[in-house]
C-alpha cells in the first residue's frame, strides 16, 4: 500500500441502513478504531458475497468521498450450496422465519453458517479489502430451525432478522435467546471485527483530522 494512503484525513464512515447491525458493530468496535456512522440504504447487489461487500464499499466510498467501511450478511444453507446467502433480506421479508424453515424441511442437511463480509475502501479510488467472519449453526441435532419448537418458551427477542432461528454450534440457545455480549463474543460479525481491528493494528493508519 502507498504511504499516502496511510494518513487518513477523515475518520471512517461506517455506512449501513440497518440499525441493528450499527448497534453490534458499535458494541464490539468500542473506541478501537475512531469511526462515525451514516445511514445509507446501499442497493441490495446480485453476485458473489466478497464481490457484492467490496461493490458496496465502492458506492459508499464515492458517496462520503473518504474512508469507509461496510458490510453485507450472508445466511447460507449448505444443503443448497450457500443460498439464500446474500439475498436473504429478500428471503426474510417474502417468507419469513415459518418459509425459510419449510425450505429447509426438504433437505437432511439442516446446517447453516452466518457470514459477515466488511470491506474497507480508504477512498472513492482505493480498491476495497475485505475482512471474512463465519458462525456455523449447531448440526449435531439435525435441526436448524427451532422458533416454533414447543419445548422453546420464547423466542428471545425478536427485533434483528433472523436472530430467532439461528442456534450456534455449540450453544443452547439461539442468537436472540443469548445475551447481547454473548451474540458478540461469537458473532459472525465480532469474527470479522477481529479481523478487521488487526488490519488497522497491523497497517498503522494516521488519522489527520482537520
Ligand atoms: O444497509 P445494509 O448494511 O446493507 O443493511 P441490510 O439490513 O440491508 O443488511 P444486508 O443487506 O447485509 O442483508 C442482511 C439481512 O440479514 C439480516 N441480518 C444481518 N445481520 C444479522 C444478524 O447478525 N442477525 C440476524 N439477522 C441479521 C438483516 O436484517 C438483513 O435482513
Ligand atoms: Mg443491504
Amino acid at each position: 500500500m502507498a504511504t499516502e494512503a496511510r494518513v487518513l484525513l477523515r475518520p471512517v464512515t461506517f455506512v449501513t441502513g440497518n440499525a441493528k447491525k450499527l448497534e453490534e458493530v458499535r458494541a464490539i468496535l468500542g473506541d478501537s478504531i475512531p469511526f462515525r456512522s451514516l445511514k445509507l440504504d446501499l442497493p441490495e447487489l446480485q453476485g458473489e458475497p466478497d464481490e457484492i461487500s467490496k461493490e458496496k464499499a465502492r458506492l459508499a466510498a464515492i458517496q462520503v468521498n473518504g474512508p469507509v467501511l461496510v458490510e453485507d450478511t450472508c445466511l447460507c444453507f449448505n444443503a443448497l450450496n450457500g443460498l439464500p446467502g446474500p439475498y436473504i433480506k429478500w428471503f426474510l421479508e417474502k417468507t419469513g422465519h415459518e418459509g425459510l424453515n419449510n425450505i429447509l424441511k426438504a433437505y437432511e442437511d439442516k446446517s447453516a453458517y452466518a457470514m459477515c463480509i466488511f470491506s474497507l475502501a480508504l477512498g472513492p479510488t482505493t480498491e476495497p479489502m475485505s475482512f471474512c467472519g463465519k458462525t456455523h449453526s449447531i448440526t449435531d441435532a439435525g435441526v436448524f430451525f427451532f422458533f416454533f419448537r414447543e419445548d422453546r418458551s420464547s423466542p428471545g427477542a425478536t427485533d434483528f432478522g433472523w436472530d430467532p432461528i439461528f442456534q450456534p454450534d455449540g450453544h443452547d440457545q439461539t442468537y436472540a435467546e443469548m445475551a447481547k455480549d454473548e451474540k458478540n463474543r461469537i458473532s459472525h460479525r465480532s469474527k470479522a471485527l477481529a479481523l478487521v481491528r488487526a488490519h488497522f493494528a497491523e497497517a498503522g493508519y494516521i488519522f489527520q483530522i482537520g
